[in-house]
């Protein structure tokens, strides 16, 4: 995604942020905390990507969310969860033996592409006249992919970006929760570029490093993806080692990011480590991966992910920190193949 187009997402980004705030103050108890607060980030997330790929709002954060976005929702849940499944047994195994695993995650796949192909033709329909004024019509009309194509590329985007997305904020919530010296930094330098009552902007982002250093601090802290996989194609000596075509190489980017010899003290939570230029071994920071097969959505989940910063870190609803005999779980426990979440020990109510 070229950054040029990202910053024109700002204003739909905040449209759903806004509604995720109402959403907080609704649902949070006079504690400032809420019942599960991973699935009511995922659902700003879903609600965020959904809107800037299929220019639709699905409803997640009202009240009462409608059948069709249920179903979607579910889809999504039952592909990611027979996908896990069929990551620890073969693929081929559930195909030819035709398993419930199999059915539900096919079936889930269709009704997947049936939501994401009508709102994708309807978006098409809807800016035919001057397909370069909207980003998805763009990437169509350069003729590049084909109809199907697109309805895959862009299911393919929205599944990518939810739980990613969700997972690094609320790692960066709970950082800032435990570093009240950091989170006013980062209040005074919000206050300083937004003024009173102005809402954030791609361009007030310009002028915001702290806030960026302690989106970065908190990736390299805890990486929502702690590693990427890459399987050589040729025969080749790494190091000392001669790696036969097919190996399959990890790189750990946690692993990286908790190196004492990459970040000095590397446990403490120091954003300011990342506002001196040049200081940082650029391959020692790699939550998004590297080279060609990089993350292609990075610069909307930054954009998403600096913006709710700003809505979310403002000193009436200062981050606390709960104790573990609040909360009952241990810092982070497992949520699924790759990712770990925080546990409910952050205090995100009004003051
Ligand atoms: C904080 C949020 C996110 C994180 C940490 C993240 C991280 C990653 C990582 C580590 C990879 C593998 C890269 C590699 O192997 O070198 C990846 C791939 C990918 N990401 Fe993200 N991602 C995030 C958000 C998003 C969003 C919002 C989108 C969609 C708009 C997205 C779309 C993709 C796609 C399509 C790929 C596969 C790229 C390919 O195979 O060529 N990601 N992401």
């Amino acid at each position: 995604m070229k950054p040029r187009e990202v910053v024109k997402l700002d204003t739909a980004i905040n449209e759903v942020l806004e509604d995720f705030m109402y959403r907080i103050d609704e649902i949070c108890d006079h504690n400032g905390q809420m019942e599960d607060i991973y699935s009511e980030f995922n659902k700003w997330s879903f609600e965020s990507i959904c809107l800037v790929l299929y220019g639709k709002r699905f409803g997640l954060l009202q009240q009462d969310v409608e059948e069709e976005s249920l179903n979607f929702i579910k889809a999504v849940k039952t592909m990611m969860a027979t996908f896990g499944m069929m990551m620890v047994t073969p693929v081929e195994l559930h195909k030819g033996l035709n398993t419930k695993v199999w059915q539900a995650h096919t079936k889930a796949w269709d009704d997947i592409f049936k939501t994401a192909k009508h709102s994708i033709d309807s978006r098409l329909q809807k800016h035919s006249a001057d397909p370069q004024g909207d980003f998805l019509c763009d990437i169509y009309s350069g003729g590049q992919l084909s109809r199907k194509e697109l309805y895959a590329a862009i299911a393919e985007l929205q599944i990518a970006g939810v739980e990613t997305t969700a997972n690094s904020l609320l790692w960066a919530l709970y950082n800032l929760s435990r570093n009240p010296h950091v989170q006013q930094k980062l209040f005074q330098e919000i206050q300083r570029v937004l003024g009173a009552q102005q809402s954030p902007s791609a361009e007030s982002l310009r002028s915001m490093p702290y806030l960026k250093a302690c989106l970065k601090e908190s990736m390299r802290l805890t990486p929502s993806v702690p590693f990427t996989t890459r399987t050589i194609d040729t025969e080749m000596v790494l190091g000392n080692y001669m790696l036969p075509k097919g190996t399959v190489l990890m790189i750990n980017s946690h692993a990286l990011g908790c190196s004492e010899d990459y970040f000095r003290g590397w446990a403490e939570f120091r954003p300011e480590r990342w506002l001196h230029r040049g200081s940082i071994h650029p391959f020692s920071h790699v939550p998004f991966g590297i080279g060609r097969r990089m993350c292609v959505g990075r610069r909307l989940a930054e954009l998403q992910l600096h913006l709710a910063l700003c809505w979310v870190s403002t000193p009436k609803r200062e981050l606390g920190r709960l104790s573990s005999s609040e909360h009952g779980h241990s810092p982070a426990r497992s949520l699924w193949a790759q990712q770990a979440q925080p546990s409910q020990g952050i205090f995100l109510g009004k003051q």
